[in-house]
């Protein structure tokens, strides 16, 4: 696995997409935990043999998740866009791969990133701001960290300022250039001051003034 990472991440409307998951067991649990914690209203189809007690407790409190208790067969995948194989048959996750490959159908198979076009991260969310994290593949565990970190060290009224600055940027009538140069100068303080928490305090009473 190369060091540099090169993969590309990119934010995806989950509620807009078919997503499904093949297996659910401890895997398939611990990928739906962490899908609908970030994406809640993410439209996922579960297909399985058997199910884990926690994803049929989920599938009750989430109407968007659908259960469908039965073997894999390729028709399974037909329309879907976004494909997770979590089964403990390694075979079975090598065929069901193969089949979404002659769909175009982008695929992880848990924990076998040979088989994955994509990988989920870490994810830390903060109002409207979302960070993705990943390590290439080589340590799940730093990933996992370093979310922690961030949830710890982002400050909470960042919510507060991203709200700000949208109101800003949409009241602020200029060319591109300008618009960009103005937002700039009122979120200069984030960037020039290691004291995020202090700094987002001034740049609240900034823009506050500024609004005014
Ligand atoms: C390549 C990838 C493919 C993918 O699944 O998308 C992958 C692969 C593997 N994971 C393994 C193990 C663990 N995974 C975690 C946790 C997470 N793993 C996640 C993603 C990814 N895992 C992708 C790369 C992400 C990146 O680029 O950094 C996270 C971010 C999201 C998620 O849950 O999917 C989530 C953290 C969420 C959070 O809390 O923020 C823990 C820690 C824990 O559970 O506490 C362990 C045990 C400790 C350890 O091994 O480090 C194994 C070995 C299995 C074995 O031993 O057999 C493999 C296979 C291999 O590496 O060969
Ligand atoms: N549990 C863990 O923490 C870890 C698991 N893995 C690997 O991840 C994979 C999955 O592991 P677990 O979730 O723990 O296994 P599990 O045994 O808990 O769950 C497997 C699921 O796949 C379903 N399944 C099996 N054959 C099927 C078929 N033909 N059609 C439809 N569904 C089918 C089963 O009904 C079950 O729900 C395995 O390859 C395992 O080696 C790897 C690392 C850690």
């Amino acid at each position: 696995m190369e060091t540099k990472n090169t993969l590309y991440p990119i934010f995806l409307k989950l509620d807009k997409i078919d997503v499904l998951i093949i297996g659910a067991g401890e895997v398939g649990l611990e990928k739906l935990t962490y899908i609908l914690k970030s994406s809640p209203q993410a439209n996922i189809t579960v297909v399985s043999k058997e199910f884990h007690y926690k994803i049929i407790e989920l599938s009750h409190f989430y109407s968007n998740v659908v259960l469908i208790e039965k073997e894999y067969h390729k028709t399974d995948i037909e329309g879907i866009n976004l494909l997770i194989v979590a089964t403990d048959d390694r075979a079975l996750n090598v065929k069901i791969k193969q089949d979404a490959e002659r769909l175009d159908i982008l695929t992880n198979v848990a924990d076998d990133p040979e088989l994955c076009d994509f990988y989920l991260g870490s994810i830390v969310t903060k109002g409207a701001l979302k960070l993705g994290i990943s390590t290439n593949g080589q340590s799940p565990t730093l990933a996992k960290k370093m979310r922690m970190y961030f949830e710890d060290v982002i400050p909470d009224e960042v919510e507060f300022s991203t709200k700000l600055l949208n109101s800003i940027r949409k009241k602020i009538k200029a060319d591109l250039h300008h618009k960009i140069e103005n937002l700039n100068n009122v979120t200069i303080a984030l960037n020039s001051n290691s004291k995020i928490v202090d700094e987002l305090t001034l740049v609240k009473k900034d823009f506050k003034i500024y609004l005014n």
